[in-house]
């Protein structure tokens, strides 16, 4: 695909953008199209929401626990609702996956051909205390036949099988950040015109940098090989960067170079991030912006989910620095295989 052919000037709105990329697919019915104007439909409104949240009584807990056990956000229960009703409403999707709920959702479209993977509100225990958050969102085409509710076999699908992917970013401006698989594009939104801009055209990461992003507060909980690349890191003169917000710590990285990481840890042997909607969504675009994404070993798309909550290590960024990361790890596969076969 000729990415020139479909370059578009800064100031484009989203809506328009969203239209003219339709033109270039001759079967596209238009049903993907509205469904991503659904989301930032519902962006503009959590946007709102974040804005005011310190004014108005819904900042702190929202007194439940979601199913990974983190203590729900009164923003994060917001942004889900906001999200599920846009999504319901559009008619475009029949089955949501959210962090927030512990099963799928089904909204009632049976005729939707789409299946979308949420993290509403990213960056949880930043929302108070007005430090970038986000939102990430994966969409899928449906497996079985429509007419009837979505299934786990449409929910469950590897990464390779996303039809878009995007994320939006709460931060000093509002930006939605998505690839339908022909490249990167960015925007950001214009809350006096309630229109979102195309500011960032074909987004392309550096094949390298010199920014390192991690919890260096689990290091203890590090493996060696692990160890050994972040005092790799320091060797090199790199920048430790760590927002402790997914979204924005990866927004940086993707715009500036650099490689973010969530280990692998004696305490949580699979990480802390998920699958289905965290991780393939930004190996997606990373990807598509000329970057990489594993667990350390393997491509993230290709890892085969078999929960809606899954964890996963992630190594993403730069195609150099996830490459040299995974030549650290790589040494510890081989040292625990060899153990593994005496
Ligand atoms: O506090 P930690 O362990 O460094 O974890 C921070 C990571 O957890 C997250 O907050 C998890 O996402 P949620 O906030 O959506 O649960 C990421 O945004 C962030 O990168
Ligand atoms: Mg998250
Ligand atoms: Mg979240």
């Amino acid at each position: 695909m000729d990415h020139n052919k479909l370059a578009l000037p800064v100031g484009t709105t989203l809506d328009r953008f969203i239209m003219r990329k339709q033109e270039d697919f001759p079967y596209a019915t238009g049903e993907l199209s509205q469904l991503l104007r659904d989301i930032a439909l519902a962006t503009k409104i959590v946007n709102r929401e974040i804005n005011r949240s310190g004014l108005i009584d819904i900042a702190g807990a929202y007194g439940n626990r979601n199913v990974q056990g983190e203590e729900q956000q009164k923003l994060d229960v917001i942004a889900n609702i906001r999200f599920i009703r846009a999504l319901r409403n559009g008619g475009e999707v029949c089955t949501i996956i959210s962090e927030e709920d512990e099963e799928m959702i089904q909204t009632g479209n049976v005729q939707g051909k789409y299946v979308v993977a949420i993290d509403p509100l990213d960056g949880s225990s930043n929302i108070d205390v007005n430090v970038s958050i986000g939102t990430i969102f994966s969409i899928y085409r449906r497996v079985s036949p429509t007419g009837n509710e979505g299934n786990e076999q449409d929910c469950l699908q590897t990464g390779t099988h996303q039809v878009a992917a995007g994320y939006v970013i709460y931060g000093s401006s509002t930006m939605m950040v998505y690839t339908t698989g022909n490249g990167v594009n960015g925007f950001t939104y214009e809350p006096s015109l309630g229109e979102f801009f195309l500011s960032h055209p074909q987004i392309t990461t550096p094949k390298t940098g010199a920014i390192y992003s991690l919890n260096e507060g689990n290091s203890n909980e590090f493996s060696e090989a692990m160890t050994a690349y972040v005092d790799h890191c320091k060797q090199q003169g790199y920048s430790a960067r760590y927002i402790g917000s997914l979204v924005a710590d990866f927004h940086r990285n993707l715009l500036k170079g650099g490689i973010y990481i969530y280990p692998a840890t004696k305490k949580a042997p699979n990480g802390k991030l998920r699958l289905m909607y965290e991780c393939n969504a930004l190996a997606f675009i990373v990807e598509q912006a000329g970057g990489k994404s594993s667990d350390g070993r393997t491509r993230t798309m290709e890892l085969e989910p078999k929960g809606m909550h899954e964890r996963c290590p992630l190594f993403i960024g730069s195609t150099e620095l996830v490459e040299k990361a995974e030549e650290f790890m790589a040494r510890e596969y081989e040292a625990a295989t060899a153990a593994a076969l005496k």
